[in-house]
Formats: structure tokens, C-alpha cells, sequence
């Protein structure tokens, strides 16, 4: 298959997209144009701050989550409007539905932005701007997953919950689940066992970051003690292989992220991830960017493609991974219905070229 013919038919497959976090869409661009307008100043003693693309240049050298991290909370400090948090989920789904995503369930982190005092509503009103338009004018449909930050208390999830559900109650069903993100190390999973036990009652959807930078006992305690359903990253699943059977007889889904892998050293080629084991073992994933402005750019597309460049998988692997991405969607039995016949259409044609 020539380069051009392998991208076209990646771009074909409707993806679905589980692991994005909406203020890792911010480009170095959109973040000096919105510190102008809100007048947020942006760090003077870092060199990196100087311009767009010294920006830029400096998020080729993570050397870990935190370092990535550092630069992430500084960046989503200049979204202070609703109009502020459409733009950016905008910009995003513009991206997503170029790359052939047909369904986007997008993390958001509220603890980032309630302590700069920006409130919940606020920011939940233009992301709900955004995803209207997203499903009006490019057909994608979406939900909301909010994320709560490791790095801080237990007591502080709790509270920001309880806030959350105050100024725009989870019964609206504007958000479909939660999830756990931050760093990781230093922050099992098991601190935050009350605010899942509270989500779960809620019948919100549960999922947490776990296995990214952390050991794989770490996706046993997500399961474990949070109960979710779902596991963000999850690579150093490959370490245990009880775990991994575990994981297959459950059918939980990962969602894996091989250039943000890549960029921020978990791994130091993409041909090393477990994505030939997971595929021979029936663990179910599916391929997401991350925080695509922070790490090259590379949205959902690219990781198709680096996938494909690393592990030449046929056109029945593809449907595999499609196929488990649309199962493993937080959206309605309807909705997966018509994404399997799109993906079916899409893996007609390209047998039929072979
Ligand atoms: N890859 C990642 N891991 C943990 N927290 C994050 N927040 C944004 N991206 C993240
Ligand atoms: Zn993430």
C-alpha cells in the first residue's frame, strides 16, 4: 500500500475518539491570542513563553508527565469565557472530524479552572456550545468526561463533585462520566475510592488514567476499588500477564495513546508498545491522541498512522480496533449501530482494492 493510499484509508475508518483532554487541544496560537485578550500574563522567566513557536519547540522535550504537566496547567490558565472554552472544543472537533472521528467522548479537568475562578457552568456552557455544533455541522457526536486531578486531595475531588453537581447537576446528563488524570506516581488509585463510590451512584460512567507512568498494579486498583469500566492508557498492562487474561474475559477497553507514549518517554519507540500482544491476546483498545497541541500535533489521525508504520496490521485488525472503539463507546445502541455500518462500508472498499 503506497503512503497516500495507507493514510486514505486510516482516514476512512469512523473512529472514535476516548482519550482527549479538551484544554491539551489549546495550540501555542489560540493560547497567546487568548492571553492577549483576557490579559493573563504568562510566565517572564521562562524563555519558552516568548513566542508561539519557542512554545512550540519546547514541547518537543518533555522528559516525563510532569514536566508536560507543568506546561499544560500554565496553558489552560489564559481560558477564562465560555467563548474561551468553545473556541477550544471547537478547534478541536474541526480537527477530529478531518481525521474521520465520528464519535468523541473528551475529558476536561473543572479543579484547573474553579481555583482561578472560573466557574463550572462557565465552562460547561462552552463546551455544550461547541458539541451542538459539532453534531449540527459535521455529524460528530460527543460526551463530556470530567476528570478529576490526582495531584490534589481526595477532599478537593469531593468538594469540586459536589460543586459540579450544584451548578449544573449531573442529572442533565451533560456529563456522561468521570475520570482521574494528573500525575500519576505518587497517586494510586485507591485515594479516591469515596468520590468514585459517589460518581457510581450518580450512574455516571466510570474510567482512570492507570498503567501510564504507574505500575500495572495500579490498573488492578482502578478496577478494583474504583469499579470502573474502562482504563486510560493502560500499557503496562503488558507486564502482568493474570491482569491482561482478567482484562480480556472482562472486555474492559483501554484507551491508548502512542505518540503522547512517545513524547513524554514511556515509551522510547512506538513499535515497542504492546500493541501486538494486545491484539493477539483480545485485549480490547482503542488509538486517541491525548493532548494533540502539546505533542506535535499528531491527532488521532497520526496515531493511526504511526500504529500502522510500527505494526503493518491488515485491514481485519483495523475492523478489530474500530470495531472494539465503537463497543467500548459511553453513546446510545442506535448511535453504534450506525457507526458499525460506516465502519463495514469502509472495510468493503478497501477489500475490495485488494
Ligand atoms: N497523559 C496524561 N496523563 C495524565 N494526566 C494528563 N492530563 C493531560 N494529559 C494527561
Ligand atoms: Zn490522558
Amino acid at each position: 500500500m503506497s503512503q497516500d493510499s495507507k493514510v486514505e484509508f486510516l482516514r476512512s475508518l469512523p473512529k472514535c475518539e476516548h482519550h482527549m483532554h479538551v484544554e491539551g487541544a489549546l495550540t501555542p496560537e489560540l493560547l497567546f491570542t487568548l492571553a492577549k485578550n483576557n490579559s493573563v500574563a504568562l510566565p517572564s522567566d521562562d524563555p519558552a513563553f516568548a513566542s508561539p513557536a519557542t512554545l512550540k519547540d519546547r514541547y518537543t522535550r518533555f522528559d516525563c508527565l510532569d514536566d508536560f504537566l507543568h506546561y499544560y496547567y500554565i496553558g489552560m490558565s489564559v481560558l477564562i469565557t465560555a467563548a474561551d472554552f468553545e473556541a477550544l472544543a471547537w478547534d478541536y472537533f474541526q480537527h477530529a472530524a478531518a481525521d474521520g472521528v465520528v464519535h468523541a467522548e473528551i475529558f476536561f479537568d473543572p479543579q484547573a479552572h474553579l481555583g482561578r475562578g472560573v466557574r463550572y457552568d462557565t465552562l460547561l456552557a462552552g463546551f455544550q456550545a461547541a458539541r451542538r455544533r459539532a453534531a449540527q455541522e459535521l455529524q460528530l457526536t460527543s460526551e463530556l468526561i470530567c476528570c478529576f486531578l490526582r495531584h490534589l486531595p481526595a477532599a478537593d475531588c469531593l468538594s469540586t463533585f459536589e460543586l459540579a453537581e450544584v451548578q449544573a447537576g449531573f442529572e442533565r446528563g451533560d456529563v456522561v462520566g468521570i475520570g482521574l488524570d494528573s500525575s500519576e506516581l505518587d497517586f494510586p488509585p485507591e485515594l479516591f475510592e469515596e468520590l468514585y463510590r459517589r460518581a457510581g451512584e450518580k450512574g455516571l460512567k466510570l474510567t482512570a488514567h492507570a498503567g501510564e507512568e504507574g505500575p500495572s498494579g495500579y490498573i488492578e486498583t482502578a478496577l478494583d476499588r474504583l469499579g470502573v469500566s474502562r482504563i486510560d492508557h493502560g500499557i503496562r498492562l503488558a507486564d502482568d500477564d493474570a491482569l491482561l487474561d482478567r482484562i480480556v474475559a472482562q472486555e474492559t477497553m483501554l484507551s491508548v495513546c502512542p505518540w503522547s507514549n512517545l513524547l513524554l518517554r514511556c515509551t522510547d519507540d512506538i513499535a515497542k508498545l504492546p500493541i501486538r500482544k494486545f491484539l493477539d491476546k483480545g485485549v480490547r483498545f482503542s488509538i486517541n491522541s491525548d493532548d494533540p497541541a502539546y505533542f506535535g500535533n499528531h491527532y488521532i489521525l497520526d496515531n493511526y498512522v504511526a500504529v500502522q508504520d510500527a505494526f503493518d496490521l491488515s485491514v481485519e485488525e483495523w475492523r478489530k480496533i474500530c470495531a472494539a472503539g465503537i463497543d467500548g463507546s459511553w453513546c446510545s445502541a442506535e448511535r453504534k449501530t450506525e457507526m458499525f455500518r460506516i465502519l463495514d462500508a469502509a472495510i468493503a472498499k478497501q477489500q475490495a482494492k485488494q
